[in-house]
């Protein structure tokens, strides 16, 4: 997504719980700002945990600080599993999974829009869901809840959100070619009308659109990227 973003002319602002991979990430953008606090204008790499509420608001001040503006478009990817049946799953695993995909949303959004909001500029804000929360998933009860969630969210944000010039979308992946997608049977691909998984690059193409002003009159909408699969 970052990729695309700067390709299309975006200066990228990439955070991670993982501080290293989003400083390699500004690296794969030919940043040289691979570090907090880059030259203006130069991509830059933050750490953060998004189900922290501190961490979220430290965050987005950084972002303002370093490019003296809130960011324009927003992108929520942050997400993990914690998979087992139901019969068997913890509270722990249960209340991770929530906190990270969940309310890890709420937070990055809340805190983008409030920005946004009080510097009266417009916006587009897209978090990722999944398929998942539409048709649930084995082992997934926690997945699945979050990312419906996520969609509930983006709805409401986009109700509440458009009169100040903000849209909100959700991006529902199918079955795509990351470490992720690994333990799912593979049995899976022969259920996608495409007949094939996936890349993130179709995941990043539709953000690019939803991010773009050619999305200028779409918000509140959940766009499936599956190949077909529970269409
Ligand atoms: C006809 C197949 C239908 C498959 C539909 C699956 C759709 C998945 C599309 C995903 C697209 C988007 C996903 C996404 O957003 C990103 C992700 O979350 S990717 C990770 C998705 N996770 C899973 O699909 C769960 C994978 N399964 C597991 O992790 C383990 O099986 C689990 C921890 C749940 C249980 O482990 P264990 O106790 O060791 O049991 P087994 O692994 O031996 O499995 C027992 C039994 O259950 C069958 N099974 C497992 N997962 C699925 C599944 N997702 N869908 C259908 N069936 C599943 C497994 O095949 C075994 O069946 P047997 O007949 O007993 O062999
Ligand atoms: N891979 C797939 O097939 C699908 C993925 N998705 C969703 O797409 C998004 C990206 O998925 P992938 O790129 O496959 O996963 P990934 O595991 O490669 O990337 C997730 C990133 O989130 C970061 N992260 C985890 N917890 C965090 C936290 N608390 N704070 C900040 N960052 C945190 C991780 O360090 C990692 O870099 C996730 O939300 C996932 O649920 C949805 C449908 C399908």
């Amino acid at each position: 997504v970052g990729v695309r973003l700067a390709a299309e002319g975006a200066t990228v602002a990439a955070c991670d719980l993982d501080g290293a991979a989003a400083r390699e990430t500004v690296r794969l953008l030919g940043g040289p700002g691979s570090h907090e606090g880059a030259p203006r204008g130069a991509h830059a790499a933050f750490q953060a945990d998004v189900s922290e509420a501190g961490a979220v608001s430290r965050l987005v001040d950084q972002v303002q600080a370093c490019f003296s503006r809130p960011p324009s478009v927003v992108v929520s990817c942050a997400g993990i599993t914690r998979d087992e049946f139901l019969l068997h799953m913890s509270e722990d695993d249960w209340d991770k999974v929530i906190a990270v995909n969940l309310k890890g949303i709420f937070l990055v959004t809340q805190a983008a829009a409030q920005a946004l909001v009080s510097s009266g500029c417009p916006g587009s804000i897209i978090n990722i869901s999944s398929i998942v929360g539409k048709v649930g998933n084995v082992g997934q009860t926690n997945y699945a809840a979050s990312k419906a969630g996520v969609v509930g969210l983006t709805q409401t944000a986009a109700r509440e959100l458009g009169r100040h010039g903000i849209r909100c979308n959700s991006v529902l992946p199918g079955f795509i070619k990351t470490p992720m997608t690994q333990k799912v049977p593979q049995k899976v691909t022969g259920m996608i009308p495409l007949g094939h998984m996936g890349d993130p690059e179709d995941v990043a193409d539709v953000v690019a659109f939803l991010a773009s002003e050619d999305s200028g009159y779409i918000t509140g909408a959940s766009v499936e990227v599956t190949g077909g699969l529970f269409m």
